[in-house]
């Protein structure tokens, strides 16, 4: 069974701050490393990130199965600048997590919505590429162009940080191969020169590959984010499977999954090592099992009628008043679109430009909206002010809005698993105290089913009255 580590087991290694430095002219200098538990510091510039993965790989070290004697050593992460852009002390998953990423081992990244997944799996990249190679080192896989699209600001942000060689080293590229996108201007990159990292969705990415215009033989970090929804989507997974055995071995790549979620984790721990997906020795980083949900998270319920479902929302926004949020309604039948019926999303934004309700921006995101215009919404939220995104669950997984401190769910969720990712859109702000809210519209009859995702996901809800 694969060494599973839980909050309990939390490894001392990394009980440390990042620390930081400063541009200075000559590069970068040291500013004062930040360490709280020895005086005895270990720095790294971000192309330095190896000889971290020996030193955790060396005897004298902990584990990461969490077994030997606790060291104090403090390690620092220095000249990635994370300070400048707001990252000084690592999450729980990244303090949990990157001993184990850069001890090489594969590894399942299972923590809580908003816990800052991706920072930890873009710094195992940037500490294994050789940016003097010309070859694609990093493939992210996303389900969706929303997530990929993000990802990849990300990982350009980090990518653009100057290092302290800087003279010495190629930039590192990082191309979005997503759907949607311009597959033609790619294949001409592809041919010219391969980017460091490819950040793509699954379709765009069998189509290079299937063409022989990207290879990944030269692939270190295979990364699939938001796992179980890839494996649970009909139209993804059988891609998924191939990529994973066909168009690389788990034996040359280091192999992570990342989710908030994944359901029977046992089982599917069974699965990567019996289907090969990854090695044997996957580690499942399991961080606060006990609370799926994160506890800043204050849910409501109002029960009313069918037909009172529009109202209420106007009541509850009138009320709450957020400056920014998402209403997630469910999506069309097909029986009402057969019928002509307008989609449900499209009435509710109707409703509420035409309501008394003015304080923010009213925005639309959907599957059945074309690319550019998902794009436009998202870029348009992304601009922060005051905001109300109308979505379907295109938008509950991975997408990263922190000014965001309401949820409505005007239709309820399917799945317990899809309640906990819509529930995560908000409380995105890793070390923030502030309260944030999810309000769920509930018809009488649906109340077992509200009942059920509680105990299901370990959350009390409480019942409001208008
Ligand atoms: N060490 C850190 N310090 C401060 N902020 C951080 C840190 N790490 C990540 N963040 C921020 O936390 C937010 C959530 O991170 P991220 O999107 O990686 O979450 P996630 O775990 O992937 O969530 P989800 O499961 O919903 O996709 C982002 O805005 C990110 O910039």
């Amino acid at each position: 069974m694969a060494p599973i580590i839980s909050a309990t087991q939390q490894l001392p290694l990394v009980s440390h701050a990042f620390s930081y430095s400063k541009p200075t002219r000559a590069g970068f200098s040291l500013l004062q490393p930040h360490i709280l538990h020895s005086n005895k510091a270990l720095f790294y510039s971000r192309s330095n990130f190896r000889p971290l993965k020996a030193i955790l790989n060396s005897p004298s070290l902990t584990k990461v199965s969490g077994d030997a004697k606790e060291k104090e050593e403090a390690l620092t992460l220095r000249d990635i600048c994370l300070e400048e852009v707001g990252y000084v002390v690592p999450t729980d998953v990244q303090k949990q997590a990157l001993p184990v990423l850069f001890s090489g081992s594969d590894c399942i990244l299972h923590a809580q919505t908003g816990s800052g997944k991706t920072l930890a799996y873009l710094l195992l990249i940037f500490s294994v590429m050789n940016t003097q190679r010309s070859a694609v080192q990093a493939l992210i896989v996303v389900p969706t162009r929303e997530l990929g699209i993000q990802v990849t600001k990300v990982a350009r942000m980090l990518a653009a940080m100057p290092t302290e060689n800087e003279a010495e080293q190629k930039s590192c590229t990082v191309m979005a191969l997503l759907d949607g996108g311009m597959l033609r201007r790619h294949k001409s990159w592809l041919k010219a020169e391969p980017p460091t990292i490819v950040v793509a969705t699954i379709g765009s990415l069998c189509q290079m590959l299937e063409k022989h215009l990207l290879k990944l033989e030269s692939i270190q970090v295979l990364v699939i984010d938001e796992v179980d929804f890839m494996f649970n989507s009909s139209k993804q997974v059988s891609s998924l499977r191939k990529l994973l055995t066909s168009y690389s071995s788990c034996n040359s790549r280091q192999t992570v999954f990342a989710s908030a979620s994944i359901p029977q984790h046992n089982r599917f721990l069974y699965d990567c090592i019996q289907q090969k997906w990854t090695k044997r020795d996957v580690v499942h980083v399991h961080v606060n099992p006990i609370e799926p949900m994160p506890t800043r998270l204050q849910h409501k319920f109002v029960i009313c009628s069918k037909k009172q479902r529009h109202q209420t929302l106007l009541s509850l926004m009138l009320s709450d008043t957020p400056k920014s949020g998402i209403i997630f309604v469910g999506e069309q039948s097909e029986k009402s679109k057969k019928a002509g019926n307008a989609p449900p999303t499209i009435d509710l934004v109707d409703f509420l430009k035409t309501s008394s309700w003015g304080c923010s921006e009213i925005l639309l995101l959907e599957e059945d909206m074309n690319f550019n215009s998902r794009a436009a919404s998202l870029s348009e939220v992304r601009q922060g002010g005051g905001y109300l995104l109308v979505a379907t669950d295109i938008a509950a997984r991975g997408v990263d809005l922190p000014e965001i401190t309401h949820i409505y769910n005007f239709d309820l969720p399917r799945t317990a698993v899809d309640y906990l990712h819509r529930a995560g859109r908000t409380g995105r702000k890793p070390f923030s105290d502030e309260k944030c809210h999810v309000t769920n519209i509930i018809m009488p009859e649906e109340r077992f089913v509200l009942q059920r995702y509680e105990n299901e996901l370990m959350f009390n809800c409480e019942e409001l009255f208008l």
